[in-house]
Order: structure tokens, then C-alpha cells, then sequence
């Protein structure tokens, strides 16, 4: 008997079920598992008090990266330096114990290895085609692009994983988003998954599974799929896929925990067969033409409030909505900004490059290639923060840090950094940030910040001109 066509996301999912249940839930088993310190240590605790283990620790993989500071970790004598804020050195210190009583394998603040979670998974070849990746983190969705099924969960069912490595979930609808065409001078993943929430919503996604799809996609390195899989949480997707092909068995071959020898063959034998099927069905489809998209950015507190570089502030009455109209006021209010005013007159203070979304070895590339030979403007602070010990040793040897040091930039350790207002990284009150991060939210960047989400190249112009700036008129 033939069988239907099935997408990606559903070729996962039935890989995975180990019991359907009467109302339609499954109990679906868990491949691999992130941790990071801010949404495990109430799971180890639950652990503790019901007596019970880890079931799968070589199934597991803990990383710290939201409270560490980003300077440096280690004192002349090369001893680790303590954490000034009491609550993160306990937090660390907590997934310190836990890991340790628990057996689960740790990559220490100290490890090359170390950076943010989205970063490392993938990096470390533990993020696989096929899979199921879970972590108690909503970014998790960048690891779809891999064509994993990968998603953020909260910390009971961290505590779950940990003790069954399963879950039970209820199956998700389907949605395309197909991007055509070829992408135009200066437009990079991050102004293609801006135009795609700008598109669809902030909530356009709810309740679906993303596939992205279509040659602009499919011409995408791994670095920038990770990019578009990170934000399809900002859509209100549940997660994100990108079908496996020859870029990603190309990525991932060799990495140290990626299959080998004849696994390896085997695996990729399997990861072949994922891709949707022709004919396969999706209960919504989008498309975009990529000459359509521009270098792009954020003008509001929402990251579905997208314009690019060349418009302007939109004015409230131009949505149709009346809640719309109410929230752009709003936003507007938050933001400091008045309608008309174009992106490009809009001064900024500060500029961060890094978080999961942007901080690879390509993103730091493009905004390298911006501040090759300039400065960082009066009046500036700019931070460069790379994803992970190995993304700033690679960048070091390919002396991007010295390119940024002399234009002014500060070069950081990896983490998680002024992202989100967890560790020592921070936008003061009323000041603007041009940021290569996903979350635009009302203070995210400390409490009254303000930011622009934009590409690296983007933030590497605003940075040496000062305002949000066109990256093509500094592009040579
Ligand atoms: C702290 C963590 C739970 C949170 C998340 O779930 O995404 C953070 O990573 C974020 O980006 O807001
Ligand atoms: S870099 Fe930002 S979005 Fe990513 S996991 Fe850290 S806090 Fe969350």
C-alpha cells in the first residue's frame, strides 16, 4: 500500500511516538536534551525530592550562558573569577552541583566549548537531522534548522525529560513558508526571517510547526538557517524545520559528537529519506519573493513591527486594527519615536552583536567586513559577543577581533550578554540599542531599554555611523 505524502515535521513526529493516546496526544521520546541554569535547577530539585535520576544523562547536555558576565573569567593567575550578583553565582553554582550529583555531562564557563546553548548544540554536532531536542528555553527552535523537531519546554517538563525522556504533546498544524527567488545586494538571513514575521505576525505561526522552504533557503549556509529556525518562536510558531540536504551533512560531518564511521553512513541514509514528501500537505502557506526583501529592522516592542531600512516610522492610524492602533501607539511612546521620521535619522547609543539569533562565525564576518577600517562613533558602545569559545577562536584566528578592537568595539567572552537583562550586560533606561538579537520586548535590554532588532552588518553600520544606518551605502 502506498502511503501518503508526509512533511518533514510529520516524518519526525511519527518517528518518535511511543504511544497515541484517546484524545490525540502522543507520547513522543526525546533524543537530546539542553540545559542551561536559569530553567533547571527547580527540575533537579523535583528530582532530588522524588528520589529519582537521570535517565538518559548521555542523552543530556548542560551548558551555562544567560547570568555569565561577558568580561573576563579568569584573574592574572588564571584562577576563575567570582560572580559579583548574588543570584547568578548561585544560579551557576546550582547547575554546577546538579550536573556533578547527576551525572550529566557539563561544559564548564571555562571550556572553549562554553557559549550559548543554541550555539554549542549544533556546533557539537549533538543537534541532529530527525531528532527530538528539547531545552527549557523558547530559542530552541533554531535547532529546527538542521531539520531537527526542536522546541522549548518549561521546567516541569525539564523535570519530565530528565526522569523518562519523553513528553507528551499533542501534534501541531502544519505551515510552508516558502522564500523564492535570490536574495539582493546586502539582505542577509536576519532581514529574511524579519520580513517573515513582519509578514505573518507576531502570533502568525500559533499552534504550527514552520518548514521554510524554497531556493533562498535552500542557497542558505547552516549558520544562517539557524538564524530563520531561532525566530520562528517570535512568529508563535512551536518550532521551526528546515528539510536536511548536502549543506547540513556537509556541517555536521566530523563534529565531535555527530555520528562516525558506519553510524554515520547510516545516519545520513536515514536523514535523506526527511525531506517532504512531493504532494506533501500543509494546512497554511506563505510565500516571499526575496527581491522583495530589503535590509530590514525593528521600529517598535514587538518583532513582528518590521520596516526596512529605508521607510519610516509608521503612524498608528495606518492599522486597520484598533488594538493594533492602540499597541503602535504604545510602542511609539516606549520607543521614543514619532511617526514619519525616517529609520535612518534615528540616533542610537548602543550596538550588540551576539546572541543565539546572530553570533556565528559568518554573522561576525559580516559585521567585521562593515567595520573594517572605520570607528565606532561618538557617543557609542558597542560590544561584539561571540556564541561560543569556539566561534571566538575561530574569529581570532581569522583576526576578527583585532578589526574589531581597532574600530572600537568591545570584544567579549560568550554568553548570552545584553540579549536579555540577566547578567551584568546591560541598555540603560531611555537609551537605544541597535541589536542583532529576537526580542524587541519592553525592557529586554534592561529596564526601559529600547531596541532595534537588525542584521550584523546592520549593527556594525549603526555603530560606526551612529544612527540606523543602510548597510549597502557602507558595503564596498
Ligand atoms: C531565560 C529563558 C527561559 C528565556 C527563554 O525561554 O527564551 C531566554 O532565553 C529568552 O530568550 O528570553
Ligand atoms: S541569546 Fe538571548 S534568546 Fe538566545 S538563549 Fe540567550 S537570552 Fe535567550
Amino acid at each position: 500500500m502506498m502511503s501518503s505524502p508526509r512533511t518533514l515535521y510529520e516524518k519526525v513526529w511519527d518517528a518518535h511516538v511511543v504511544e497515541r493516546r484517546d484524545d490525540g496526544s502522543c507520547l513522543i521520546y526525546i533524543d537530546r536534551h539542553l540545559l542551561h541554569e536559569v530553567t533547571s535547577p527547580q527540575a533537579f530539585e523535583g528530582l532530588r525530592a522524588a528520589g529519582r535520576r537521570v535517565r538518559r544523562p548521555d542523552l543530556t547536555l548542560a551548558v551555562p550562558d544567560h547570568n555569565l558576565p561577558t568580561t573576563t573569567r579568569i584573574d592574572a593567575a588564571g584562577q576563575e573569577l567570582p560572580i559579583a550578583d548574588r543570584e547568578s553565582a548561585e544560579q551557576l553554582a546550582a547547575l554546577r552541583r546538579n550536573v556533578a550529583e547527576f551525572g550529566v555531562p557539563y561544559i564548564d564557563a571555562l571550556s572553549a566549548r562554553q557559549g550559548i546553548v543554541h550555539v554549542v548544540g549544533p556546533e557539537q554536532g549533538f543537534t541532529l537531522p530527525g531528532i527530538t531536542m528539547v531545552c527549557g528555553d523558547s530559542h530552541t527552535s533554531a535547532h529546527g534548522a538542521l531539520g531537527a523537531l526542536a522546541f522549548g519546554i518549561g521546567t516541569s517538563e525539564v523535570e519530565h525529560v530528565l526522569a523518562t525522556q519523553t513528553l507528551i504533546l499533542s501534534p501541531s498544524k502544519t505551515m510552508e513558508v516558502r522564500v523564492d527567488g535570490t536574495l539582493g545586494y546586502g539582505v542577509s538571513a536576519k532581514d529574511v526571517v524579519l520580513a517573515i514575521i513582519g509578514r505573518i505576525g507576531a502570533a502568525g505561526g500559533t499552534g504550527h510547526v514552520i518548514e521554510f522552504t524554497g531556493e533562498v533557503i535552500r542557497a542558505l549556509s547552516i549558520e544562517g538557517r539557524l538564524t530563520i529556525a531561532n525566530m520562528s518562536i517570535e512568529g508563535g510558531a512551536r518550532a521551526g524545520m528546515i528539510a536536511p540536504d548536502k549543506t547540513t551533512f556537509a556541517y555536521l560531518k566530523g563534529r565531535p559528537m555527530a555520528p562516525r564511521a558506519d553510524d554515520w553512513a547510516r545516519a545520513v541514509d536515514w536523514w535523506r529519506t526527511l525531506p517532504s514528501d512531493a504532494g506533501a500537505r500543509y494546512d497554511k502557506v506563505v510565500r516571499l519573493e526575496a527581491s522583495d526583501i530589503a535590509p530590514a529592522l525593528t521600529w517598535g516592542t514587538s518583532p513582528e513591527d518590521v520596516v526596512p531600512i529605508t521607510g519610516s516610522v509608521p503612524a498608528p492610524d495606518s492599522f486597520a486594527d484598533a488594538s493594533k492602533r492602540a499597541a503602535a501607539q504604545k510602542s511609539l511612546d516606549y520607543m521614543g519615536l514619532t511617526p514619519g521620521m525616517r529609520m535612518q535619522d534615528v540616533p542610537i547609543q548602543h550596538v550588540f552583536i551576539g546572541s543565539c539569533t546572530n553570533s556565528r562565525i559568518e554573522d561576525l564576518r559580516a559585521a567585521a567586513s562593515v567595520a573594517n577600517g572605520r570607528h565606532v562613533a561618538d557617543g557609542v558602545r558597542a560590544l561584539v559577543v561571540p556564541g561560543s569559545g569556539l566561534v571566538k577562536r575561530q574569529a581570532e584566528a581569522e583576526g576578527l577581533d583585532r578589526i574589531f578592537t581597532a574600530a572600537g568595539f568591545e570584544w567579549r567572552e560568550p554568553g548570552c550578554s545584553m540579549c536579555l537583562a540577566m547578567n551584568p550586560d546591560k541598555v540603560p533606561a531611555g537609551e537605544r540599542c541597535a541589536s542583532t538579537s529576537n526580542r524587541n520586548f519592553v525592557g529586554r535590554q534592561g529596564p526601559g531599554s529600547r531596541t532595534h532588532l537588525l542584521s550584523p552588518a546592520m549593527a556594525a553600520a549603526a555603530a560606526v555611523t551612529g544612527r540606523l544606518a543602510d548597510v549597502r551605502e557602507l558595503m564596498g
